[in-house]
């Protein structure tokens, strides 16, 4: 059996923090988010019978399901489900035990988390990793810095294409800030912005890597009402730039109003997939959510 790459969390937050030549793909504006001209619907990303054990632990039990291009996808289920296991899983931090993950055709079991960032896939964490004394425009800058192809000797002898990225990096990330609605913070330190707003900069550092797919690890934990709100309207927002997006969120009034498609997980298995109307109304979902035995609902 082999066992899942398991990393510390120093270990990732080394890698969350790595710096500019391995974040994203080329190309990208000093617009917000690129629109991307896939046409909506096709799939993008596919898990295909994934199994994922932690030695006796099923985290994943031969789950399947598709992302189609441009959807909101919300990916649901009680604490313990297997959710984060799933993104992980998807983002390269774990590899599966059994099973395919395809993103646009391709096998991305195995690829390095960099890599699978460079090929369109970006993340936001559950607890927040920022660069607590860089700049919130700094922060995203890091994510904006990858769309450079500049060389090291370009770089170090400043030649006129370092500046010239260096400057729509910059102006690249101050879009993405005003784009999520913080450009008034571009230069206070990061850990002095507020909790929502540093959600929002982890947001805006994503799509700094200009994704195809934004996966976003609970983004309203934590939130009051009013910031869920924006959220929803801002997720949208993203979404209309032709970003699709995979939301995990224990918010059911937010994954209801937002998504267009919802998976269930609930104990490693996939218990149940539709819209949020017809999630909404599954005896299984609704025994998973309320403990009673799907029998019994
Ligand atoms: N690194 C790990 N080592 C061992 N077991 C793990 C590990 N990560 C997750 N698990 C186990 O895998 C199962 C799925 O956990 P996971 O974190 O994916 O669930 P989740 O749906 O994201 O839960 P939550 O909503 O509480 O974040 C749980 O039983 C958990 O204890």
């Amino acid at each position: 059996m082999t066992e899942p790459h398991q990393e510390t969390p120093e270990e990732l937050d080394r890698q969350n923090a790595r710096p500019v030549d391995e974040a994203a793909p080329t190309g990208g504006s000093a617009a917000a988010p690129a629109a991307k001209s896939a046409p909506a619907g096709d799939v993008l990303l596919e898990v295909d019978h994934v199994t994922l054990r932690f030695g006796g632990v099923v985290a994943l039990n031969d789950v399947s399901f598709s992302l189609r291009k441009g959807e909101i996808f919300g990916l649901i289920g009680p604490n313990g489900a297997g959710k984060t296991t799933c993104f992980n899983a998807m983002t390269g931090v774990y590899r599966p035990t059994e099973g395919a993950i395809r993103f646009q055709g391709e096998s991305i079991v195995g690829k390095k988390k960099h890599q699978i960032t460079r090929g369109g896939i970006a993340r936001t964490f559950q607890n927040v990793r920022l660069f607590p004394e860089m700049t919130a425009l700094e922060n995203v800058m890091v994510g904006a810095d990858a769309h450079h192809k500049t060389s090291v000797i370009s770089a170090l002898f400043r030649l006129p294409r370092f500046w010239r990225e260096e400057k729509s990096g910059k102006e690249r990330s101050l879009e993405l800030l005003r784009f999520v609605g913080i450009a008034h913070r571009a230069g206070d330190v990061s850990r002095n912005l507020s909790y929502g707003e540093q959600r929002r900069l982890e947001i805006a550092r994503a799509l700094a890597t200009n994704p195809t797919l934004l996966c976003l690890d609970e983004p309203a934990a934590g939130f009051n009402p009013a910031e869920k709100e924006d959220l929803l309207q801002l997720i949208r927002r993203i979404r209309d730039t032709g970003v699709t997006v995979l939301l995990i969120e224990h918010d059911m009034r937010l994954v209801m109003g937002v998504t267009d498609r919802i998976v269930v997980l609930e104990f490693g298995k996939k218990i149940a997939e539709g819209t949020p109307a017809e999630v909404r109304d599954n005896p299984a979902v609704i025994a998973a959510y309320l403990g009673v035995p799907t029998d019994a609902a």
